[in-house]
């Protein structure tokens, strides 16, 4: 499935937060979104996935125009993974992961062995599996960031958007969320700020600054130093890692 955002500007007030910005991703293409605090990066990704409105621009994901779309058309296709994740009424794990289920049934359809199926594959793929009947407002922020995922696994989708997926997350589960999101093989946009992570898991890179899109190309071709420099304000050498044999990150300020 390809995702071709095309000319997004998306105001707030009288503040243009998102400038006339354009983001691909290919088929099974992992493709990350880079940039400083504050740039834009979950505000054009929400205006890629219909949580919030574009003052102008499209959205295709294939021949599908989104915008123009029903929510239940667009999550048959498209997953999403947040940043916040909070929810005030309590479910169990499987209860909640099984709601990925709901675009892909009709209204008030009871759940079938496919749903517990899809069901049980998103909680092995996501080391779930034992957690199945704990209560997901009891669970750790990283624990509940898995759930998550697992739910968006469930959903089948196409092209999955993540916006920081490894927030609350310690070094091993960052590895295992990407690694995981990565072995599904679907096209993938996610918001990063580990450059590491983003050499690692991403085949192409968008950096966004004020709103619109700074560079983009292959990992190597935008985490140079000069971009860097000109994206976070902060001196950076960069190196081949001798262990990892990728490229490695030496900041300063
Ligand atoms: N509802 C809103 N009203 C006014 N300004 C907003 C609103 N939502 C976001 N902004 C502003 O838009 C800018 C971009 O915010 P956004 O959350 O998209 O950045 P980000 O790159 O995802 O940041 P971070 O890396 O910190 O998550 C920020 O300056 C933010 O304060």
């Amino acid at each position: 499935m390809e995702l071709a955002a095309k000319e997004l500007t998306v105001r707030r007030g009288k503040k243009e937060i998102i400038k006339h910005a354009s983001v691909f991703v290919k088929n099974k293409q992992f493709v990350g979104l880079i940039g400083p605090n504050g740039c834009g990066k979950s505000t054009l990704l929400k205006s890629i996935y219909k949580s919030l409105t574009p003052e102008s621009g499209t959205v295709y994901l294939d021949n599908l125009d989104v915008l123009k779309s029903s929510e239940k058309q667009v999550s048959q296709k498209l997953g999403v993974v947040g940043q916040f994740n909070e929810m005030s009424f309590d479910l169990t794990v499987e209860q909640m992961v099984l709601l990925g289920r709901t675009p892909h049934k009709k209204l008030l359809e009871p759940d079938q062995p496919n749903d517990f199926h899809r069901v049980d594959e998103a909680l092995r793929r996501t080391r779930l599996t034992d957690y199945r009947k704990r209560s997901y407002l009891s669970l750790s922020g990283g624990e509940k960031q898995r759930v998550i995922l697992a739910r968006t696994i469930a959903q089948q989708p196409q092209l999955m958007i993540l916006d920081e997926p490894t927030n609350h997350l310690d070094i091993r589960y960052q590895f295992e969320i990407l690694s995981c999101v990565k072995q599904l093989g679907i096209s993938v946009l996610a918001a990063l700020h580990d450059l590491e992570l983003a050499v690692m898991y991403c085949d192409y890179v968008y950096a966004v600054k004020d709103g619109d899109v700074y560079a983009h190309g292959k990992p190597e071709e935008v985490l140079t130093p000069k971009i860097i420099e000109a994206l976070y304000q902060i001196k950076c050498q960069t190196f081949i890692n001798p262990v990892t044999h990728r490229l490695g990150f030496a900041y300063g300020l």
